[in-house]
């Protein structure tokens, strides 16, 4: 099954409405999902849930076709016990850290799929990185890539262990491009720009190179080089950013590493 509407009869719960399961909501919706279909369990639900028409903190059928589990992973010795699922309910977390195996000793049995999507998720443009357990069959990564799909692209690991590298990388790094526009800005500002025109310039900058990144045949490196002239001002401003000492790949390496390590002790 990869077609979301065939939910519709059996349903889908979702725990936890946040910004991520919220945009998700939002993303299924879109693409086919009866309102109806759908149960949200949330202690502070989205305000405009009910006249979407989507059950909230109601009674939840004994065997939907999937739970969704979208809640903060500090919160799931809390909310994993309270819940129970049909034999053959799929089960997708999308929290960072937390294991397939925390999965399967709440759930025995259940097939489960382990999910990384970014914010980027909410325009319909996020990655979603995906991987099961043993008893996930094709039919259950598809479901889950269907409904995954629905916000943006996916991508299918083979090993569970890539998942707090991929949670550092794509789960954590729309929060590094958007502190890179509020760096790009505040560096502006410093050079006697206003702060709104800053601002808008470094806003731009970042979303009209993140399109030519993903529209144009060339790699990174090539679209870097095609602005650089030599002895020109970008060289100039690369040969601070790029310095192999002090420049942005040794602070990215420790940024991810970090962000990998806090992954991978959210899962102990
Ligand atoms: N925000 C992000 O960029 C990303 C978040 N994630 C993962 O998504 C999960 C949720 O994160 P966010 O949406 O950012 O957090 P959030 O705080 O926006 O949403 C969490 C939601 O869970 C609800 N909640 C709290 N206790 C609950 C309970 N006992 N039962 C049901 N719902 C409960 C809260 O009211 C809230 O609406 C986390 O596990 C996080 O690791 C994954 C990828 C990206
Ligand atoms: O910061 C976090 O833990 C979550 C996971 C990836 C993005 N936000």
């Amino acid at each position: 099954m990869t077609d979301i509407s065939e939910l519709n009869g059996r349903g889908l719960v979702l725990i936890g409405c946040g910004r991520m399961g919220g945009a998700l909501l939002d993303g299924w919706l879109k693409n086919g999902l009866r309102p109806g279909a759908v149960h949200v369990v949330d202690p502070n639900p989205r305000p405009d849930l009910s006249a979407l028409g989507v059950a909230v903190n109601g009674a939840l059928p004994p065997s939907p076709a999937v739970l969704v589990i979208a809640v903060k992973p500090q919160m799931m010795a809390d909310v994993l016990p309270r819940l129970n699922v049909g034999a053959d309910t799929l089960v997708i977390s999308v929290a960072a850290g937390v294991t397939i195996a925390a999965y399967e000793a709440a759930f025995p049995g259940a097939a489960i799929v382990r999910t990384m999507p970014n914010t980027p998720a909410a325009i319909g443009q996020g990655i979603t990185a995906i991987v099961g357990n043993a008893r996930a069959g094709e039919g259950e990564l598809a479901l889950a890539g269907a409904l995954m799909s629905a916000v943006g692209r996916t991508v299918r690991l083979q090993d569970e262990g890539q998942m707090d590298a991929v949670t550092a990388l794509s789960g954590s790094g729309p929060a590094y491009v958007f502190h890179l526009i509020e760096a790009m800005a505040a560096a502006g500002e410093a050079e006697g720009l206003s702060p709104a025109l800053a601002l808008e310039l470094a806003r731009a900058t970042v979303a009209g190179a993140g399109a030519l990144a993903v529209a144009a045949d060339e790699d990174p490196a090539k679209l870097r080089e095609n602005v650089t002239s030599p002895g020109g001002t970008t060289a100039a401003g690369l040969a601070q950013l790029m310095d192999p000492e002090t420049g942005l790949p040794p602070l990215m390496r420790r940024t991810i590493a970090a962000a990998a390590a806090r992954g991978r002790e959210l899962g102990k």
